[in-house]
């Protein structure tokens, strides 16, 4: 027994280092062949900075009106090995040179039991961005969350504004959608559990009502799918992609009209220029750090790190993340197998099962129920959840320490004396969805290659801390469920370091907890806000304020952030904006069009 739990960690050890060193290598090549030269001063209808999400679609949308020409720049490479499509080595991607590894600077009210207080917050540096990576939960939100988005707007309904968007994506194969293809025995068992809860069970999980079922995952074919993968399969002869290549800089004209992004490529600093607009797509971080780096952010702030300032403008501010909690809680004797162990992954016969059905356990996405409720209005159906709950069918001890420990950075203290004495335990995390805590993210300087600082300022509200200790009364109630003691559930009570001198299940231990286990649950947004009040960077038209031709499109822009994963609503909000960007440029063009037919076409450039 013994022997064969070795050979598999010795396995699994040497295939990540196999793993590291395959995609390392693959990531110092590119097939991509539009040469530099040709690029040098030529201009193309639009640029559109980062390849995620939020770009790759844009890049198509934009793209198939045949007369536009789009540059996409991308920092990171265009060669990922095919295998890593495989939905279950998205994980493995993380801390490699996929990934920008941004960490948060020390945490002040919660994360005490990560290392140094830090959060790690992994985000794609590559070509379809942090999609390429992430755990491929398809989610709408809630019809209250937009209404929030949207609250200066007083004509806003989201039947009409929102909807139509999600229907788009959904129904053009844009955001492919299918069940999971794959559960542990594990599902049931928790559904059953909620179900006896008296919670509804197999709700719709496409919009965020109150209820619990299984999610939607952006899975075909057995394969990621992401809106690169979505760019790729379509002809694409005016998009032009540019990986390996880092942009420095947005060019203003006077009036603030952006004409092109300065960028560096194998060391040489180049310049393209746009006829209509400049998109910023790099991300939540990626997108303020260019802004600032172009001048436009807070001027306090711009001046500390010796940046002339062109705008005065919030950028960087409001930056919020969904957190989670929970992991390793609810604990079982550890012969219960409820099929994903390690042993399970790397067992020949479930490779088997993979490519010759595209599913079985290569497939599993890591939630596989999902639930959501308001816990202040527990009886509504329709009412907007503020948690959200999340089974995952394993405990991060799974691996022994070996590299999810790793990955999001628990502190050795919390490790050997926390995590490291569980032996089988399932993840049931409640997820704060509207958290009131709100932070920043500024330049350390104005090198284009240091770590932004990144402060989410996690749990800085009291009433943070209160709506997670909902959570975990729901996760006591789980765990005491008919059906999950049936299994021997037990709530772990190993003391907590940090906390070890509260009673164990006193409200005064749970907060403590809660201040300790404080993750990301890799949604942070919010930091080039859409609105029409002054935090806002941009306005319902994604154009910076103050500026021209310039627009941000991409998680930054969120106001605030929606009840479920992110990723979904991203994919909606960069299907509006491009129906924004080419309507404003119809409408230009129309002008332009009455003009020339009086002989004034000097007038108007576009
Ligand atoms: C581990 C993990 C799991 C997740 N799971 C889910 C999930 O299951 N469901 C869900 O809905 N959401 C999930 N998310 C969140 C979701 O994937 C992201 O919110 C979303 O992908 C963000 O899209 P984006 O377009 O804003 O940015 P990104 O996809 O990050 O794209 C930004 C791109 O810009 C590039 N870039 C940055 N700066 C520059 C520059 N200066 N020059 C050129 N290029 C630049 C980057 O390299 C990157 O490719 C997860 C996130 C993580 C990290």
């Amino acid at each position: 027994m013994i022997g064969g739990r070795l050979i598999i960690l010795i396995l699994y050890i040497v295939g990540v280092y196999v793993f590291s060193f395959i995609i390392g290598v693959a990531n110092l090549f590119t097939f991509n062949n539009v040469s530099l030269e040709s690029l040098v001063n030529k201009t193309f209808d639009y640029i559109i900075v980062g390849s995620g999400s939020a770009g790759s679609l844009l890049a198509k949308r934009l793209s198939q009106n045949k007369n536009l020409t789009i540059l996409l720049i991308e920092s990171g490479g265009d060669v990922r090995p095919g295998f890593l499509d495989i939905p279950s080595l998205g994980l493995m991607l993380q801390g490699t040179a996929y990934d920008w590894k941004y960490t948060t600077v020390p945490q002040k009210w919660g994360a005490y039991g990560l290392a140094g207080n830090r959060s790690k917050w992994p985000m794609g540096k590559l070509v379809g961005g942090t999609a390429q990576f992430n755990n491929l939960m398809y989610l709408r939100g809630h019809p209250d969350d937009f209404k929030e988005w949207y609250k200066d707007l007083p004509s806003f309904d989201y039947k009409r504004d929102i909807l139509p968007y999600y229907k788009k994506l959904e129904s053009t194969g844009d955001s492919f959608l299918s069940r999971l293809p794959f559960t542990s025995s594990a599902a049931e068992y928790a559904l059953n559990a909620f179900k006896s809860l008296g919670y509804n069970v197999n709700k719709n999980q496409l919009d965020s009502f109150v209820g619990f079922g299984s999610p939607y995952v952006n899975i075909k074919n057995g394969k990621r799918w992401t809106s690169f993968h979505q760019l790729l399969s379509h002809d694409r002869p005016n998009v032009f992609l540019l990986s390996h290549t880092t942009a420095l800089e947005v060019l203003f004209r006077s009036n603030y009209e952006a004409y092109g992004v300065k960028y560096i490529r194998s060391g040489e600093t180049v310049v393209s220029l746009a006829r209509h607009g400049v998109i910023l797509s790099a991300g939540v971080i990626g997108s303020p750090k260019l802004l600032m780096m172009s001048g436009v952010g807070v001027k306090s702030h711009l001046q500390s790190v010796n940046i002339e300032t062109k705008l005065d403008l919030p950028v960087g501010d409001n930056l919020q993340d969904h957190i989670t909690t929970g992991f390793s809680l609810v604990t079982f004797n550890d012969t219960l197998d409820f099929g994903v162990g390690i042993s399970t992954m790397l067992n020949p016969l479930t490779a088997l099962e993979y490519f010759r059905t595209q599913s079985g356990p290569w497939t599993t996405v890591g939630c596989e129920v999902n639930g959501f409720i308001n816990t202040k209005n527990p009886k509504n159906p329709l009412a907007q959840p503020d948690l959200q709950l999340m089974m995952l069918p394993l405990g991060i001890e799974e691996d022994s320490g070996l590299y999810l420990r790793k990955l999001m950075g628990i502190s050795d203290a919390t490790w050997y004396n926390y995590f490291h004495h569980v032996n089988k335990s399932i993840a049931v995390l409640p997820v704060l969805l509207h958290p009131k805590s709100r932070g920043t993210v500024r330049l350390e300087s104005k090198n284009i290659d240091k770590q932004p600082l990144i402060d989410p300022n996690y749990l800085s509200v009291e009433d943070d801390v209160e709506t997670l200790y909902e959570g975990i009364q729901i996760v006591k109630k789980f765990v005491d469920a008919e059906p999950m003691r049936n299994l021997g559930a037990e709530l772990n009570a190993l003391p907590l370091p940090g906390c070890e001198h509260l009673t164990f299940d006193s409200e005064p231990y749970w907060f403590c907890y809660l201040r300790h286990m404080t993750y990301t649950a890799y949604h942070p947004v919010g930091t080039c806000k859409m609105g029409a009040d002054d935090a806002s960077v941009v306005g319902y038209d994604f154009k910076v304020r103050g500026t021209n031709r310039l627009y941000v499109v991409d998680a930054s822009v969120f106001p605030t952030l929606t009840s479920g994963n992110v990723n979904a609503a991203v994919l909606m909000m960069a299907e509006k904006a491009a129906d924004v960007i080419l309507e404003q440029l119809f409408l230009k063009t129309g002008f332009c069009c009455i003009l020339e037919i009086f002989k004034m076409k000097t007038v108007c450039e576009i």
